[in-house]
């Protein structure tokens, strides 16, 4: 089974804003409900390409019971922890003539509910793999990502990170089967600017000697790279196609790349999956299915 574990999922609130300004009433020219949280669109997008996962990590409120909802609906399994106090958040994605976010805080999870978690993790075992990602809220640990995999260390799981900065520096030394930063985390974390594919490898290379087995940086419309654990760099553009809503774009790459892996344990394979899945889900307000991503996949031959 794959686990993914959200810390603070949301309900991400999609809206179209013909030139917005701040300071007067703006008018949405389009506006949908999509669940969201990282290990959720991971979720998501397993089940859009046939394959079985449970998510995990904490509810709260009515926005909790229709994330939950929402979730289900898609045909992913969900074994969230609900805490009693705040409610889950609810995410604003901004079209306009630029894209604006604002992310809410999220619940307050307390010491018992992180226990909850915990027990839920002692059962998972070899064969199970577990997907970490997205940001903390304010009320959880700092050390909560290093916590987990500890935890889960000498079941030789295979376990996935996509975090960023400290929380992702900090579990390298577990030795994560695989990490998805994008360029700019990837530069912020060794100060530079990354802007092209060449640029990128030689700190890919950098977190892999840090741990990291497989290294995957996504780069938005400029393709992704891989540094992968048998020595290999495989690096592509990005498929072209008119962007919608990149909001997700990252979560389906993991899952994408993770789906790949898994049925044919190839890793150009692996990266050509999760770079189309990437990009299927940015050319639409949704995320990637199976059909979208084979379309994708023929572009990318065409191009
Ligand atoms: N503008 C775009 N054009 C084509 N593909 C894109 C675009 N934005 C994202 N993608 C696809 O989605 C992947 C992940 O996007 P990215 O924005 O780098 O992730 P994140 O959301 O984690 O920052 C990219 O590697 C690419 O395959
Ligand atoms: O957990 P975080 O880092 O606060 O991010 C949550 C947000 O990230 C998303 O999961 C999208 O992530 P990406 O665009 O990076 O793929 C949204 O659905 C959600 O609103």
């Amino acid at each position: 089974m794959i686990y993914t574990i959200t810390f603070n999922p949301s309900l991400d609130y999609v809206i179209q804003v013909d030139h917005f300004k701040p300071g007067i009433i703006n008018k949405t020219k389009f506006e949908e409900i999509l669940p969201g949280g990282k290990g959720i669109n991971v979720s998501i997008v397993l089940s859009n390409l046939g394959h079985e996962s449970t998510a995990l990590g904490f509810m709260a409120g009515f926005t909790g019971k229709e994330i939950e909802h929402k979730l289900e609906s898609y045909g992913a399994k969900t074994d969230f922890i609900h805490v009693k106090k705040g409610l889950s958040r609810i995410n604003v994605k901004m079209k306009s003539d630029e894209e604006t976010e604002i992310n809410g805080m999220g619940p307050d999870i307390q010491p018992e509910d992180i226990q909850e978690l915990f027990n839920q993790l002692d059962t998972l075992t070899e064969k199970d793999v577990l997907v970490i990602s997205g940001s903390i809220p304010s009320t959880l640990p700092d050390t909560m990502y290093e916590q987990i995999i500890e935890r889960v260390q000498e079941k030789k799981i295979k376990v996935v990170v996509d975090a960023t900065n400290n929380l992702l520096l900090k579990v390298l030394k577990y030795k994560p089967f695989l990490i998805k930063p994008n360029n700019h985390e990837l530069g912020e974390i060794f100060n530079v600017e990354l802007n092209t594919r060449d640029e990128v490898i030689p700190y890919a290379k950098k977190l892999q000697e840090m741990g990291a087995q497989n290294v995957l940086i996504s780069m938005a419309g400029q393709g992704a790279v891989l540094v992968s654990d048998n020595n290999e760099v495989i690096q592509s553009k990005a498929p072209k196609g008119i962007v919608v809503n990149s909001v997700g774009a990252g979560d389906s790459m993991v899952a994408g790349f993770l789906a790949g892996y898994l049925e044919t344990g190839n890793y150009e394979k692996a990266f050509i999956n999760g770079l189309c899945c990437g990009s299927a889900s940015a050319f639409q307000v949704g995320l990637a299915t199976k059909e979208d991503v084979e379309n994708v996949k023929k572009t990318l031959s065409e191009n």
